[in-house]
């Protein structure tokens, strides 16, 4: 029998990329609650019960109360899409390339966390560097990230690209989350292996899909004042074997004179650049990714082959 997924939320942003991500696939059955019905307590609790795989792509709230739902209903396995469970100790946390055991927690769990888009350019880049024992825990790391409109979902979506919403943004480039409370820091923290909170300043570009996140780095700070071609060769080796996180060579990285955030859009890998100038004791580490790629629905989809066996 064909392993049941039900997408609570597939009306959504997340959850209508998870689905055409999945429409080719003959190996599954897509349960799908008629739109209308999207918010029906009662029918999603049926598809939530019958299915094999839940994917929840709902706000945090929704997402708890489908967990509550599915308490004691230990056949489904679920993958959540939101930020209400990525500390949470019972979850896996669904960055397959975070270290070497974690593809093998993710095929192992019935719980698991999708990182949120920003956490997973910025831990994929100082993770490896605090493995190698390169950053040290109390590094005051700083993200600075630009993300395409489609991560604030359908209402940041509908505020961008209709003049007559009410509350229409007519910016092209807008800094937000200035009180420095993002709701990704304590990910970024905890899955980052970070002492300190580190200081996370997001914005949105006129564009649908992609994003840019930046983590510059003052190289006498780390341990045994690593090189750019050190940290280079630490986020290589810890990337190697497999093809969805590739480091961009250093001698292609020189040449670049921009960086495109829309580069990857409409794709599921994420590409890590080592930007500076050796000798000048300064690196700027970047990771370029479609947010709703490896940063949602492509890492959800991921996940769901892991969970399965199928990958
Ligand atoms: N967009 C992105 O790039 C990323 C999003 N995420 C996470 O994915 C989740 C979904 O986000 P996104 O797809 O952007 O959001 P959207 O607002 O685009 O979609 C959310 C969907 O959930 C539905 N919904 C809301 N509340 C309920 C409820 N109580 N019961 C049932 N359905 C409900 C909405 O219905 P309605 O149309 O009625 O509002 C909508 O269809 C969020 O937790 C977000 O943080 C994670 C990484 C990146
Ligand atoms: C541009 C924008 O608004 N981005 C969202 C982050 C993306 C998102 O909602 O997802 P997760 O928290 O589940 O990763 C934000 O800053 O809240």
């Amino acid at each position: 029998m064909k392993p049941k997924i039900f997408i609570d939320g597939e009306h959504g942003t997340t959850g209508l990329q998870i689905r055409t991500r999945l429409a080719g696939r003959d190996d599954l059955e897509v349960l799908s609650i008629p739109e209308a019905e999207r918010r029906n307590k009662d029918m999603r609790a049926d598809f939530l019960k019958e299915t094999d795989v839940a994917i929840l792509c709902l706000p945090d709230d929704a997402s708890k109360e489908a967990v509550s739902i599915l308490e004691g209903h230990n056949s489904t396995k679920i993958i959540d899409t939101s930020t209400a469970h990525r500390v949470h100790p019972d979850w896996a946390y669904g960055f397959a390339e975070l270290d070497r055991d974690q593809r093998q927690k993710i095929a192992d769990a019935r719980l698991v966390a999708n990182p949120g888009c920003y956490p997973t350019g910025a831990i994929s880049l100082v993770r490896p560097l605090r493995d190698a024992g390169i950053l040290p825990g109390d590094y005051p790391v700083t993200v600075n990230a630009v993300s395409g409109y489609t991560g604030g979902g359908k209402q940041m979506i509908a505020q961008m690209e209709n003049p007559d919403a009410p509350d229409h943004i007519a910016a092209n480039h807008f800094l937000y989350a200035m009180p420095l409370k993002h709701k990704h820091v304590p990910e970024l923290q905890v899955h980052g292996h970070l002492d300190r909170k580190p200081i996370f300043s997001p914005s949105v570009g006129r564009f649908a899909q992609g994003m840019i996140v930046q983590v510059p780095l003052f190289t006498d700070d780390l341990n045994g004042n690593a090189s750019m071609a050190d940290i280079h060769a630490a986020l290589t080796a810890h990337y190697e074997g497999q093809n969805i996180v590739q480091v961009v060579p250093l001698a292609e990285s020189v040449m670049l004179p921009r960086l495109d955030p829309e580069e990857l859009r409409d794709t599921d890998i994420m590409k890590l650049y080592v930007f500076g100038t050796e000798g000048s004791g300064q690196v700027n580490l970047v990771a370029l990714l479609d947010n709703l790629g490896k940063g949602a629905s492509g890492a959800a989809v991921q996940n769901l082959d892991l969970m399965l066996g199928n990958a």
